[in-house]
């Protein structure tokens, strides 16, 4: 097993209990931060919070040329594009591995310089995760595309054009990537079976603001019609709807009770029913939405990953952990990403029952079914949940194994925490906040 030095130290058995704040979503956020770069003026970003992956963006804005400096009130960022053509890009290798997003800065560059350097992508080790799709769309657009030995170079010999495209599945990235390359393409774009999550539709209000024009049918089918020059933005960044999930798991799983403020019913109705139908219960109001365990037993669901408006694939984890202390047998058939079930091995030597699968159960075949893939799973609970050495694999994973090392009896030794500032505030705080028996050897929290 591979250790990393950054171990929190977890005494569990506490129920979680009090008020945590969500702010920006972070599969938003950065993408709105990215959209700056098409704009001749300054766009102002409220809601941000700081995590990893928003410094990270900043950081390769800045190496762009563009100024990224704090509004005035807390979490707004001003980000100004204006000498970007006159920047001396240096150092991007340093930004190789960090995140996804780097991938979204092809259009924007290849609109106002004519070339791009991408390295190469980071983001959670849950499935292959492909960009095919990217430089296809980059392709038909006009854009030429070479592999070199640490990253990918862009050009685009003319004026990219408005072109008719098909994806293949509806990727989240790669329909963000013709969003930031067809609003300023010569020409009507039209793009079938688009991915549809409210993050998308968040980043196409952005872009509305710019000066875009951009029309989503119901059918998966957006049309964006070019324009020769977008202006900046004022925006609140939508709160992070995953963030909040995990919260909610958090409080199911220990016995807990937390009120997530900034939580919003719209674009979690499909985790609220589900939350519900395993027995957990809720109160919304204008300001977020309580979580709450209210006591007898959990239930036993069937729960299938799915784009938008299906159940989101980062809601999975965390509730797995949930999911082991409800009566019976649940299912769980992971359809989004083929490899996002790794981490339930850990769960196991905890004690939980999860018996891997390769096919799809629970009804509907996907992508992953007859390519050996272990993507479904049998849960089966309750079961008593003990401390143990842990070893974060990703982002949600990671958040899973503190929720499991919270809700169980005994300490353990969550190895890796570094990885969940990528997409949780202050998470450290929050728990203690929250009232969890925490520790960072030779740290003081709290
Ligand atoms: C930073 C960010 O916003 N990350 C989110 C984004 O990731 P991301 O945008 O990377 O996810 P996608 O929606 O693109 O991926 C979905 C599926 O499409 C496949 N695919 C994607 C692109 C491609 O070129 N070829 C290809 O085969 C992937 O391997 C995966 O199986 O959406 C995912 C699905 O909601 C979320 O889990 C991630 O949190
Ligand atoms: C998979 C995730 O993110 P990313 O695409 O940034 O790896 C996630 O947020 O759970």
């Amino acid at each position: 097993m591979t250790v990393n030095d950054d171990v929190l130290l977890v005494h569990g058995g506490t129920p979680l209990e009090g008020e945590i704040r969500v702010r920006g979503a972070k599969n938003l956020v950065p993408k709105a931060m990215v959209a700056a770069l098409l704009g001749s003026e300054p766009s102002r970003l409220r809601n941000v919070p700081d995590i990893r992956d928003v410094r990270v963006v900043r950081g390769l804005l800045q190496l762009h040329g563009v100024t990224v400096r704090p509004g005035e009130e807390p979490g707004e960022l001003v980000l100004d594009p204006t000498r970007v053509e006159s920047a001396n890009v240096a150092d991007i290798d340093a930004h190789a591995g960090s995140s996804r997003i780097p991938i979204l800065f092809c259009g924007p560059l290849l609109h106002r310089l004519g070339h791009a350097f991408i390295p190469g992508l980071g983001g959670c080790d849950i499935g292959g995760r492909p960009i095919d799709f990217h430089f296809d769309v980059l392709r038909q657009f006009g854009a030429t595309i070479e592999k070199r030995a640490d990253g990918q170079y862009l050009e685009a010999p003319q004026r990219l054009r408005g072109t008719k495209i098909r994806l293949p599945y509806p990727s989240v990235g790669a329909t963000e990537q013709v969003l930031l390359t067809a609003v300023l393409a010569e020409g009507v774009t039209e793009l079938s079976n688009a991915a549809v999550e409210p993050e998308i539709e968040d980043l196409i209000c952005v872009l509305q603001k710019m000066g875009a024009i951009i029309a989503m049918d119901t059918d998966r089918t957006i049309r964006i019609t070019g324009v020769e020059k977008l202006g900046g933005y004022t925006h609140r960044a939508l709160p992070d709807r995953l963030e909040a999930a995990s919260w909610a798991s958090a409080a199911l799983a220990t016995n807990g009770n937390i009120y997530v403020r900034g939580a919003q019913q719209r674009s979690m109705m499909t985790f609220l029913n589900t939350y519900r139908k395993v027995g957990g219960a809720f109160e919304i109001d204008d300001e977020g939405i309580r979580f709450w365990h209210p006591g007898g037993q959990l239930k036993s669901i069937a729960l299938e990953t799915d784009v938008h408006p299906g159940f989101q694939t980062d809601w999975q984890q965390p509730l797995v952990v949930a999911l082991t202390q409800a009566t019976g047998l649940s299912i769980i058939h992971e359809t989004v990403y083929e490899s996002r079930l790794g981490f339930t091995s850990a769960l196991n030597q905890m004690g939980a029952h999860i018996q891997l699968y390769r096919e799809c159960l629970g009804g509907s075949a996907c992508r992953f079914g007859a390519r050996n893939f272990l993507h479904s799973a049998v849960v089966s609970g309750p079961t008593k949940l003990q401390g143990a050495d842990l070893v974060i694999p990703d982002l949600r994973g990671g958040f899973s194994y503190l929720i499991a090392a919270l809700a169980a009896e005994g300490t353990s030794r969550v190895h890796g925490i570094e990885l969940i500032n990528r997409g949780y505030e202050n998470f450290m705080e929050k728990l203690v906040e929250l009232g969890a028996k925490v520790e960072l050897p030779g740290k003081a929290l709290g």
